[in-house]
């Protein structure tokens, strides 16, 4: 691997740092499985990780590693089967409005315009605020996704990035202590993912909110984050070593494109997850290889056709 930096408590300390500010979520040695009997699958296996206050975190992984079961736990909707799991020292027993998600498919409700899926929650969440303070906050947000020329459209009047951008907007609308996105772009087409990536940094940069962001995009996650840490391949997927962004912020994407730590740190991600993914296929392959079966040795008796055959017979 690169000499890339790698951060976070799986390194030794060395010399003076400024100390990493408090972790606003902490999961220690959280396991995971679904189903019972012989259908059970063991999918997080003794997870640790601090989600510090302020700032953003990508975990990256393969598909079907258990990133999404990562999410659902942070969010209150998965329970961990073992270990500790909490938000500012208490247990995350369930969802709550202080952990916004936004899911790879919006779920938004058809009947409603931009303005009105908005609004819902905002509504809910700030009933003691008047309702002209409850529409500014609604409109606020609308422009900071950049839908205000759509507010009256419905979920199919708009497009795939559109309609991501309104699930995104009433996330933030409710002001979520931790923002969890759980690969929120992963359905969009590659130009319109590309100016959304750019818009989420934007946006982060404004308002600095701590945030876990989901993805198996390794240069979203350069882009984007802080530290990244890998998630190694399932079943029984761990964490791996934090990787440490010291891109300057605010970032572009374009000039990146060009920079050799861009591209050094790209690798380092890179080849750690393919070098772990394969180290578990190899062991899945040793694990199901049966002894060779010795087979008898036997000859016919003849090959001659029995005389009875019926050859060129329909079917
Ligand atoms: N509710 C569930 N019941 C049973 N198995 C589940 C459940 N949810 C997830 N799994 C299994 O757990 C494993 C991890 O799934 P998960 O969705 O967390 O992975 P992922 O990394 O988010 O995948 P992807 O990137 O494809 O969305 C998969 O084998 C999946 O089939």
């Amino acid at each position: 691997m690169m000499n890339v930096a790698v951060s976070d408590e799986a390194r030794p300390k060395t010399g003076v740092r400024a100390p990493a500010p408090p972790a606003l979520i902490s999961m220690k040695q959280v396991c995971k499985g679904y189903g019972s009997g012989e259908s059970r699958v063991e999918v997080l296996e003794n997870i640790n990780l601090n989600l510090r206050q302020g700032e953003f975190l990508a975990v990256v992984g393969f598909s079907g590693s258990g990133k999404s079961t990562l999410t659902k736990m942070l969010a209150g909707l998965e329970t961990p089967d073992s270990g500790t799991l909490e938000m500012e020292g208490q247990p995350i027993i369930g969802p709550s409005q202080e952990r916004g998600i936004v899911f790879q498919n919006y779920s938004l409700l058809p009947w409603l315009t931009v303005r009105g899926n908005i609004s819902l929650s905002v509504d809910r969440v700030f009933q003691h605020w008047s309702k002209a303070d409850r529409r500014a906050h609604v409109e606020k947000f609308i422009e900071m996704v950049g839908l205000t020329h759509a507010v009256h459209r419905r979920p199919h009047e708009l497009s795939g990035g559109m309609r991501q951008r309104v699930s995104l907007a009433r996330t933030l609308a409710m002001k979520p202590k931790v923002l969890l996105l759980d690969e929120p772009l992963s359905a969009l087409d590659a130009l319109t993912r590309s100016v959304l990536q750019e818009e989420i940094l934007k946006i982060w940069e404004e308002e600095r909110q701590t945030c876990l962001l989901i993805t198996n995009d390794v240069d979203e996650a350069i882009l984007l984050a802080d530290r990244i840490v890998p998630l190694n391949a399932g079943p029984n997927a761990s964490l791996g070593p934090a990787f440490a962004v010291q891109l300057d912020r605010p970032r572009n994407k374009t000039a990146l494109n060009d920079s050799p730590q861009f591209k050094g740190l790209r690798n380092a991600v890179t080849n750690y997850l393919v070098a772990v993914r394969q180290k578990s296929r190899d062991e899945q392959q040793m694990a199901s290889e049966q002894p060779p079966i010795q087979l008898p040795d036997l000859k016919p008796r003849s090959m001659r056709l029995p005389s009875k055959a019926i050859l060129n017979a329909p079917i």
